[in-house]
């Protein structure tokens, strides 16, 4: 599968090599990373999930109350739910689950707008870097507008696209469906991505800057699609959406796998051309 920025869409097909095909990691290792990640950003913010909580089985309650208890074994459940002081930013929650955190800032490239950069820590190769954010719409679906001078619209090669723009008619689609797909308390998706308290930190990759000849790239895109056993708990953090809620078709999700090792302060850099699926 590949990627293509359009401004605005252009139906340009790319060659990309048989040996490029695979995924450079399974999908076990995908959904093992984002469960790790995002269940220690639902403990670390237990004490805003009281109502989500009363929604789950009695079986998935204890798991969270053991694996408080593992933590903080003299604190009980209740208790927790009040203090704010074992509240971590979600960039620290990253460090201590994955061993690195990411985050935009001024490319260091000239005139390139922001970039991503590793802040803290080691990205070792093979590891989930980011993930692009933003609607998913299927390739009959309506993206005109949406997609004029929008340099964040990602095409997988199936036509499945990803708008991961965070201003203007895209932010307003992303909201209206984030607002229609929830459950009571339960979100399907997190949309803090379009503000600047984010709460999953790996939501950054649509700020990724092209590889040139000087910076080869260093990550790689690739294709998760949600399957249906993913936690409801833990939806609250998948920063896409679909734009029509067509229960048929699995949640696409696009990541962003490290090449080689990175190290703290390189900026990470991908391939807008190729994506492996
Ligand atoms: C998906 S956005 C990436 C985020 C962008 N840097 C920003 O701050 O909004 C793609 C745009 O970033 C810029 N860009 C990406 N890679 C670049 C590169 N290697 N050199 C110069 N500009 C680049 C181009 O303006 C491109 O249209």
């Amino acid at each position: 599968m590949r990627v293509k920025m359009m401004q605005p869409l252009k139906k340009t097909v790319r060659y990309v090599p048989e040996e490029s095909k695979d995924k450079v990691i399974s999908d076990e290792d995908v959904l093992g990373t984002l469960l790790k990640v995002f269940q220690a950003l639902f403990i670390n913010d237990f004490n805003k999930q009281s109502d989500i909580l009363t929604m789950l089985p009695e079986t998935v309650k204890s798991k969270y109350h053991d694996l408080l208890s593992v933590q903080h074994p003299r604190v009980k459940l209740l208790e927790y739910r009040h203090q704010q002081q074992n509240i971590f930013k979600p960039e620290e929650i990253l460090y201590k689950t994955l061993g690195f955190s990411v985050a935009r800032a001024t490319s260091s490239l000239i005139s390139a707008g922001k970039g991503v950069f590793v802040t803290r820590g080691l990205v070792p190769k093979g590891a989930v870097v980011a993930m692009y954010p933003g609607t998913v719409y299927q390739k009959y679906e309506p993206i005109f507008f949406q997609s004029i001078g929008n340099p964040f619209i990602f095409r997988c090669l199936d036509g499945v696209l990803v708008d991961g723009n965070d201003k203007g008619i895209s932010k307003v689609v992303y909201r209206s469906c984030n607002g229609r797909d929830r459950l009571g308390p339960l979100k399907m998706s997190d949309s803090t991505w379009l503000t600047s308290e984010i709460c999953n930190p790996l939501a950054v990759g649509q700020y990724v800057n092209n590889c040139s000849n000087d910076r080869a790239a260093n990550v790689c895109y690739q294709e998760f699609d949600v399957p249906a056993v993913f936690p409801i708990e833990l939806k609250q953090y998948l920063p896409n959406i679909a734009y029509s809620c067509d229960k048929q078709s699995p949640l696409r999700c696009v990541i962003l796998v490290a090449l080689r090792d990175i190290k703290q302060g390189e900026e990470l850099f991908s391939n807008y051309y190729t994506i492996v699926s």
